[in-house]
């Protein structure tokens, strides 16, 4: 089966622990014949950036689905759900100290950094009727609505793009990577992602990272499962 787009995550996926860009993976997604959509948790001004300098603009999902466009100067569209994640949040930080990520441009999503106890946060946000969840990349810890991931992301940008979610190959590492995997036509988890990510996952890589999703896409297109520029 030949398959119509690829939805790819960011961090860890295209880039190693220090967030730097793979430059094989990047070229790799450049060479294909196909849509390349980055989903994300991080903001919609680092995916945007991301793709235009990869140079596979502009199908984004971004904070985890709760961002989506399908272009670079159109008004996104933007998941209602902050005001849950902000109750969930002033809760949790009359408890815990916790320092807010780019909190400037997030409209869905609060992202804090990893330096508070997460099973402790979780057992308070338990104790609340919040239809939120507290999730670690590894990167960030993000609190968000349960209502969206990155699976709902890809069910609107498919329709944006008149495709079906089963149209995809799906690739990613982390947690918040599960949904968007579990849609796809055919999903891959690089080296380095998490154990139950790849036990969902069609296919897992033998490298880590940006390396892992050279030799996928090489694999991919070497079985005619995703095509190339001539
Ligand atoms: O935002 C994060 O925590 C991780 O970002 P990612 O979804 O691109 O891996
Ligand atoms: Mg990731």
């Amino acid at each position: 089966m030949t398959f119509k787009a690829l939805a790819i995550d960011i961090d860890g996926t295209i880039t190693n622990m220090d967030r730097r860009l793979s430059l094989k993976a990047t070229e790799k997604l450049r060479e294909l014949d196909v849509p390349v959509v980055l989903a994300t948790g991080n903001i919609l001004c680092y995916a945007k950036a991301t793709a235009k300098l990869i140079g596979v603009c502009c199908n984004v999902i971004a904070e985890n689905g709760g961002v989506v466009t399908d272009r670079f100067d159109k008004k996104p569209y933007i998941s209602d759900v902050i005001t849950e994640c902000e109750q969930a949040f002033d809760i949790l930080s009359r408890e815990f100290d916790m320092e807010k990520l780019d909190s400037v441009h997030r409209r869905t999503e609060i992202v804090l950094r990893r330096d508070f106890d997460l099973e402790r946060a979780r057992a308070l946000l338990n104790t609340t009727d919040l239809d939120v969840e507290i999730i670690d990349t590894h990167f960030a810890i993000h609190i968000k609505s349960k209502k969206i991931n990155k699976g709902t992301g890809l069910v609107r940008i498919a329709d944006m793009m008149g495709l079906k979610p089963s149209d995809f190959v799906a690739i990613g590492d982390s947690v918040n990577d599960m949904e968007l995997l579990a849609l796809a036509g055919y999903s891959v988890a690089v080296s380095n992602a998490d154990d139950f990510l790849k036990d969902i996952a069609d296919h897992v890589t033998r490298e880590s990272y940006g390396e892992g999703t050279a030799e996928v896409i090489d694999y991919l297109v070497s079985k005619g499962m995703l095509n190339t520029r001539q």
